[in-house]
């Protein structure tokens, strides 16, 4: 079993509990970040070869690894891309060529479902519910997810909050990655897709902080009406988040309190992956990869972690 990957050895070194008052005083706004490439349909498909036509940028026999895949949870507006921004930003995956990174960041968000001619309505009225588990096309979150982990390229579908549908002719290329983040709601409501993470990350923010952040968002990013934004909230979000988000809190290995905010819990968790990705390449390079995921921690082949939190990074009282 791969020493680094086992989830003792994190757990060991991130269980004391953080004083964060100083730390995380500053609030500071982020913008969301892609951390893959947006192309047209048959832009997508002109890139199955990375540079210099190797296979997405990778060397022979590289492309067939596991990545590891870290789902992360949280109530909407916590902060969870913008936590994984930091991340991506914090290990230099962000001003760099898409097919090169090491690192990418899926949103559940482009795995919306279409709407019937009728939902379409409901959902121009604020009247649809977005953050019920069927609003999302939970079979391919788990095809894309297991081609992912299959080393495959994947193109997934770019969602617009605007006209609560998919952009047409548009696919976000997810070229294949030794890290994947994947972020959304209900990312651990569905077991086939929460066994498939290695790592569960929990954004717990506070709810009001949350609905102040959705509000300015959703006016001036989603295209909605205060009234709407607000009606949504209380007829739906808060609701559902209750019903179906929270309660998957408890799958979480790592729980972010403040989310972006909580620097300590970031560096943990980008200094993990670092020493990851230190070792694998060290691997790569003796021509042996012991760095996949290991059968210890990795759902993928079949075993499984307890349901409890085994990390809080937490203010003292
Ligand atoms: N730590 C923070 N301080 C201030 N604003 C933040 C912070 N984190 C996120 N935001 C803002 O809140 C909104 C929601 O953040 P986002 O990361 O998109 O949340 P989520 O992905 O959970 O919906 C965005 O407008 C973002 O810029
Ligand atoms: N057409 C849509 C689709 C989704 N939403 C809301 O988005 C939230 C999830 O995204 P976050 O970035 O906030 O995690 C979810 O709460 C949905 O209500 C929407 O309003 N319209």
């Amino acid at each position: 079993m791969s020493a680094l990957f086992s989830s003792r050895r994190f757990h060991a070194s991130a269980r004391a509990f953080v004083s964060s008052s100083t730390l995380f005083g500053t609030s500071r706004r982020f913008r969301h970040g892609m951390a893959a490439s947006v192309a047209s349909s048959s832009e997508a498909k002109s890139n199955s070869n990375g540079p210099n036509g190797r296979y997405n940028g990778r060397i022979n026999g590289v492309e067939g690894k596991t990545p590891f895949l870290i789902g992360v949870a949280g109530g909407t507006a916590s902060g969870k891309s913008t936590v994984c921004k930091r991340i991506m930003e914090k290990l230099g995956q962000v001003d760099m060529d898409h097919a090169q990174r090491q690192v990418v960041s899926i949103s559940q968000d482009s795995f919306y479902r279409e709407l019937s001619p009728a939902e379409k309505v409901k959902a121009e009225r604020g009247q649809f519910n977005f953050d019920h588990p069927d609003a999302f096309n939970d079979e391919l979150i788990v095809q894309t997810l297991k081609d992912i982990l299959a080393g495959k390229k994947c193109d997934i579908p770019v969602y617009d909050y605007r006209t609560n549908s998919r952009c047409e002719n548009q696919s976000i290329t997810i070229y294949p990655a030794d890290v994947v983040l994947f972020e959304g709601i209900l990312v651990f409501y569905f077991p086939e897709i929460r066994d498939l993470f290695h790592m569960k990350l929990f954004v717990d923010t506070d709810s009001d902080t949350r609905l102040a952040r959705r509000v300015p968002r959703d006016i001036n990013e989603r295209g909605r009406d205060l009234e709407q934004v607000l009606n949504q909230y209380m007829n739906y979000v808060k609701p559902a988040f209750e019903e179906f988000c929270l309660p998957t809190k408890k799958f979480a290995d790592v729980i972010i309190p403040r989310g972006a905010d909580n620097t300590v819990a970031i560096d943990l968790i980008v200094q993990h992956i670092r020493e990851f990705l230190a070792n694998r390449k060290q691997n790569q390079m003796k021509g042996e990869d012991q760095t996949t995921p290991s059968p210890a921690t990795s759902p993928v082949h079949g075993a499984r972690r307890p349901n409890t939190p085994d990390v809080y990074f937490k203010r003292p009282h």
